[in-house]
């Protein structure tokens, strides 16, 4: 995926330091209550050597087990409160995440979109937050609870025999030094399993959302391919992950059983020569024993930490995309409102700098209210009108106005609210009719959408319908044929009651009786409302104010159809075919 730098966007630690700030009370009381069960843990070897003591001197050791009973007891009681309340607290750092990105991730820029793989972007949000969790618990809590428990550990066997102490941190050094080479090598296989899955996300967006050409090109064994490479090399990276990690893990146990027979036999001989008593031996040995349990936490904690620190450079990458400032939504215009009026003065604009200019210097002027149509070849730029208008981009020169002002000078949400947008394809959203109709006017009440459904002829649908309203359309719209999409997208640009209406080839999909009466909706819209058309069939603008003829990025001609066939070539052209293909 290609990232573009945002400046402003934080380094990993201080990322992951800002999702785990608002949690840092209930992780501190996690982590403390950790502490305190291995606490209680340290202080049964003291017991243990009261209780050898006892028993060597004849004395009573009911007071003795008493105590120790106690102490097994709150270590357990202690162990899974603490647990739980760091699991939760885990899951409040994932959930945090999760809102974070998904938000940013709706205010990404276009430019941002087209250069990424939706797939990709998908498995950020889902898998790579998920290994959050084990970064809050395992890592920050077992860096922190482990490492504190392992230095009190320490300073209690210094206390006990400072000999014993030297031996036991000469083999842990070694070990040291091996985890040394180990640990980032996790850290590489863990980010190669995570893009690995992002890969396989981005395929499986990519074949799920055409499933339907997939099959027809009997392309699924190519498909199958694609995600099994995909899977597998998730697969490859997330074992040679294990396998270091699993050698981090078994290091640090080899390193104290290497540790426990040294101070074993040092210890040994240091009872023989009576420099410590059998009692202290004992003692030292239980306290080798509660090592092993910290140090296990702390190199989990750093081998976790791996995972999770490759997961966050790809949540970081996520944020680092260009995005649109945060902003609170803009009311939509009042019924009745005045249509807005548009110019565009030699507007110049290439989708990339890597690309060919797509506007040479565009220059039209549409007043309020009529209808505007843009005709003209394939790719001459006419959708780049309209999604420069609703400032999915920017241009490179000149000035875009509505209402006199420059585009630049709108804030978004205030300009996007007073324009109605149909897609070139029509998209349809999964969910009920209802709520599809309702996504850019959630409050029009019922009068207002008994009159669009009317005006867009889908009433006669909906009573078809046995679920009305509430029928769930499918992935994409998939239950609706190709003419229903179109004219739901139309009623819901409509029901947001746009000053500016952009029709985008909106009734390339219509039959004719449909489309005729969709040509004299939009003739009645126009009435009241600034609409501009994205038309390749001329027969569904012949009646427009004004027809804006365009031709590799530059306006050749403006003029009513009338003025345009006699003086315009192209168009007379355009026109003198399609109305040939009519009469065939
Ligand atoms: N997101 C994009 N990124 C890069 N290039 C793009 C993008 N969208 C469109 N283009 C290119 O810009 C040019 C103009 O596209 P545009 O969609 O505006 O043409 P059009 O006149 O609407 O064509 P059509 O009538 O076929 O829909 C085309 O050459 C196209 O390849």
């Amino acid at each position: 995926m290609s990232i573009a730098e945002n400046p402003a966007a934080p380094p990993t630690w201080r990322l992951l330091l800002g999702y785990v700030r608002p949690h840092r009370w209930t992780l501190l009381v996690g982590a403390l209550l950790s502490l305190v069960t291995g606490a209680t843990g340290l202080l049964l070897p003291l017991v243990a050597r009261e209780l050898i003591d006892d028993l060597s001197h004849d004395r009573a050791i009911t007071g003795a087990l008493v105590i120790m009973s106690a102490l097994v007891v709150a270590n357990a009681a202690l162990g899974a409160l603490g647990s739980y309340v760091l699991r939760r607290t885990a899951e409040s750092v994932v959930l945090g995440a999760r809102r974070a990105l998904s938000s940013y991730l709706l205010r990404l820029r276009i430019t941002a979109v087209d250069r990424s793989e939706p797939g990709d972007l998908m498995a950020r949000i889902t898998s790579d937050t998920t290994l959050l969790r084990e970064v809050t618990t395992d890592s920050l809590v077992g860096l922190g609870t482990g490492g504190l428990t392992l230095a009190a550990t320490v300073v209690m066997m210094g206390l006990v025999d400072p000999v014993l102490l030297a031996v036991t941190l000469a083999v842990i050094l070694g070990a040291g030094t091996v985890l040394g080479v180990i640990v980032p090598r996790i850290n590489k296989a863990s980010r190669q399993a995570q893009d690995a899955v992002g890969v396989m996300g981005a395929s499986l967006e990519r074949i799920l959302s055409a499933l339907r050409t997939v099959k027809a090109s009997g392309a699924e064994h190519r498909e199958e391919r694609t995600l099994h490479e995909a899977a597998e090399e998730s697969w490859r990276q997330s074992v040679r992950a294990a396998k270091w990690s699993a050698a981090a893990g078994n290091t640090a146990g080899l390193a104290m059983q290497i540790a426990f027979i040294t101070v074993l036999a040092v210890g040994g001989a240091r009872v023989a020569t009576g420099a410590i008593d059998i009692g202290t031996l004992v003692a030292f040995l239980l306290y080798v024993f509660y090592l092993m349990s910290p140090i296990q936490q702390v190199v989990g904690a750093i081998t976790q930490y791996q995972t999770g620190a490759a997961a966050l450079a790809r949540i970081q990458e996520a944020l680092r995309l260009p995005a649109e400032p945060a902003a609170q939504p803009a009311p939509l215009p009042a019924t009745g409102a005045e249509p807005a009026a548009l110019a565009f003065e030699d507007v110049r604009f290439r989708y990339a700098e890597d690309l060919p200019y797509v506007h040479h210097g565009v220059t039209f002027a549409v007043p309020a209210r009529g209808m505007t149509a843009f005709v003209g070849p394939s790719g001459a730029g006419k959708t780049t009108v309209f999604s420069l208008i609703e400032r999915f981009y920017d241009p490179e020169g000149g000035t875009i106005s509505l209402d006199g002002r420059d585009l630049a000078d709108w804030e978004l949400p205030q300009l996007r609210s007073a324009i109605g947008y149909v897609e070139q394809d029509a998209p349809v959203l999964s969910g009920s009719l209802r709520a599809n109709l309702l996504l850019g006017n959630p409050d029009a009440d019922e009068g207002s959408l008994t009159r669009v459904l009317k005006t867009t002829r889908l009433d006669g649908l909906v009573a078809r319908l046995p679920d009305g309203l509430e029928t769930l359309v499918g992935h994409r719209g998939t239950r609706l044929s190709g003419g229903e999409r179109q004219r739901v997208a139309i009623a819901r640009a409509l029901l947001r009651r746009p000053r500016l209406l952009l029709l985008d080839e909106a009734t390339s999909q219509l039959d004719a009786v449909n489309e005729a009466a969709l040509r004299d909706t939009v003739a009645d819209v126009a009435r009241t409302t600034t609409v501009l058309v994205v038309a390749h069939r001329l027969s569904t603008v012949t009646m427009a104010d004004r027809i804006v003829v365009m031709d590799a990025g530059r306006v050749r001609a403006v003029g009513t159809h009338r003025e345009l066939v006699a003086a315009d070539p192209l168009y007379a052209e355009l026109a003198a075919t399609q109305f040939l293909a009519t009469a065939e």
